[in-house]
């Protein structure tokens, strides 16, 4: 049987991409010139090494590249559909219409309820522009070019909202919610909403599943029967109603446990382990022929999910991270010769590492996975730490906690999902500061503070319950259209939905070379570590 491992399922997973094409390897297409800073080495190879193959793939000398492109681009972005596989499925008129039903009257006694007036559906072929810059160089900083001559290639991705005609009917619809890996502020938010949403199509019988994909296969664990009146408040706490875990059963085990349960709405709130399991169960049920829709909300506080403006929870733990680099701030300035050190989450992805110390305004070094650095040598971290205490008295340093990985002892210790398990920059720095400066007999007073847990712990801020909020609701929408495979996000303000394989293919991380990532370095004022 087909275990739930990264190396087992990942590789079928993926379609193969002829034309993914990213920055990085445009970088070869032209010198990109940093003014004052020598050209920095991407670490993200496993996006330089599809980039580049991807490139390889296209024949630019062909006048009709550009058209096959596009092409190209449509297939892979479209959205999987419960037609493609059982092509008797037939579409009924929505009953999302938003329109009150009384607790009292039995739903859809007579006929579905329709709104003929209302005009509030999405059409099927609304689509949103995936890039919005028209660069007109590679060596433009961030550019995204397709050939090396930058054209301007049109890439829509599909509009997500309710849709006028559904695929299920909500009478017949069984719909169970999983939250898998990690904890991120604003689970509970979305899934509330999806709860609230399902119950506006109609839908009575809605369960959550414990712990992660655990709960489909432990017996000592039950589903958790939910609905607007269980959900209305859980927003107020973090943490996940239903509890999260990593590892668990095989796929071929959680679409056993759906088909006895009656669970023909699967909706999976995850980061890119849980995505693939939910395109492994999708793809499960098609091969199966069942009618079973299985629709992902990206959940990763690191913000690491490709194509997206940014994922719920991320806002949320950028805006905490200010209150330990304010704190780390205090003791470093209200010591003699003070260090603040703070380290933040970020496993392959350094953005709220980026984010935090760029909305801080308060941090002298910051340091991520994507961009290499020494702590030793005349142009380590040590050094300038040391130059910061005699020039300005103190200095914080913000670290996301996979920086620096290639400093530490490996142990190749994975974690129940296969996830490597990292070794600790965030004490190692500290311990290597204090022995650095003891061993130069300079006075240096080092704080440490790691608030990872506490920041991921918190409920969602505002803007990122909004955010839950349009998430949740797409979900449902999505599921009740008939899409299977996919997942929700926000792509230039807009709402859309993503086949799954196109947002994990690889994790996101920040672009060394882009303008965000030089803005931070313009506010800490930091050298290369190089
Ligand atoms: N490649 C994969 N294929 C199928 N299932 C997977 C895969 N990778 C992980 N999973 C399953 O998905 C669940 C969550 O995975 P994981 O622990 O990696 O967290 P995640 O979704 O990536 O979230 P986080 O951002 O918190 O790491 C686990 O139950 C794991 O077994
Ligand atoms: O300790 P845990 O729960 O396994 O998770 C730690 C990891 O989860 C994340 O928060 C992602 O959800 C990462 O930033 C971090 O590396
Ligand atoms: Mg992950």
């Amino acid at each position: 049987m087909e275990a739930l491992t990264p190396a087992a399922i990942r590789p079928p997973l993926i379609p193969p991409i002829r034309a993914r094409i990213s920055v990085h390897a445009l970088v070869s297409f032209g010198s990109v010139q940093i003014p004052n800073r020598r050209k920095i080495e991407v670490k993200a190879k496993s996006e330089k090494r599809s980039a580049s193959a991807a490139a390889a793939s296209v024949d630019y000398t062909d006048p009709d590249w550009k058209s096959n492109y596009q092409k190209d681009f449509e297939a892979r972005f479209r959205i999987p559909h419960l037609t493609d596989a059982l092509h008797d499925a037939v579409p009924y008129p929505s009953t999302f219409c938003l329109r009150m039903r009384t607790p009292v009257s039995p739903d859809f006694a007579e006929g579905y309820p329709s709104d003929g007036e209302w005009h509030g559906y999405v059409n099927t072929n609304d689509r949103v522009l995936l890039k919005v810059i028209r660069y007109s160089s590679p060596a433009s900083a961030g550019a995204e070019c397709i050939d090396p001559g930058c054209t301007w290639v049109e890439q829509w991705v599909h509009r997500a909202g309710p849709r006028e005609k559904i695929y299920f009917k909500p009478e017949e619809v069984k719909a169970a919610i999983v939250t898998c890996g990690g904890l991120c502020p604003g689970l509970n938010d979305v899934i509330r909403q999806i709860v609230i949403t399902l119950e506006i199509y109609g839908v009575k019988k809605i369960v959550g599943i414990p712990f992660g994909y655990r709960g489909f296969t432990d017996s000592s664990l039950s589903e958790m029967p939910l609905s607007r009146k269980v959900v209305q408040n859980i927003h107020l706490s973090g943490g996940s109603l239903l509890g999260v875990s990593r590892g668990g059963p095989t796929v071929i085990q959680i679409v056993d446990s759906m088909v006895e349960r009656g669970i023909n709405m699967l909706f999976v709130l995850g980061g890119n382990g849980t995505h693939a399991g939910a395109n492994a169960i999708h793809e499960e049920c098609r091969k199966r022929q069942l009618k079973v829709a299985v629709v992902g909300v990206p959940k990763t506080i690191d913000n690491d999910i490709l194509l997206m403006d940014k994922t719920f929870g991320f806002d949320t733990a950028v805006e905490e991270a200010q209150r330990a680099i304010y704190s780390a701030y205090i003791e470093a300035h209200s010591a003699y010769r003070g260090i603040g050190i703070v380290k933040l989450m970020g496993r392959s992805s350094g953005f709220i590492a980026m984010q935090a110390s760029l909305a801080s305004g308060q941090i002298d070094i910051c340091l991520i996975p994507e961009v290499p650095f020494n702590i030793h040598g005349p142009n380590g971290v040590l050094n300038h730490l040391k130059y910061l205490l005699e020039t300005k008295g103190s200095a914080v340093v913000c670290v996301a906690e996979g920086a620096g990985q290639d400093l530490l002892q490996k142990t190749n210790a994975t974690d129940a999902s296969g996830n490597i398990i990292l070794g600790d920059i965030g004490v190692h720095i500290q311990q290597e500061t204090k022995k650095f400066f003891k061993e130069i007999g300079f006075t240096a007073d080092v704080k440490y503070i790691d608030p990872t847990y506490m920041i991921r712990a918190c409920r969602a801020n505002a803007s990122d319950g909004i955010l839950c909020t349009v998430l949740g609701q797409n979900a449902v929408h999505g599921a009740f259209a008939g899409h299977s495979g996919i997942t929700v996000g926000i792509c230039n303000t807009h709402y859309v939905y993503f086949p799954i394989p196109q947002v994990i293919a690889e994790p996101k991380v920040v672009d060394p070379n882009s303008r965000m990532w030089h803005r931070c370095l313009t506010s800490t004022g930091q050298p290369d570590f190089i």
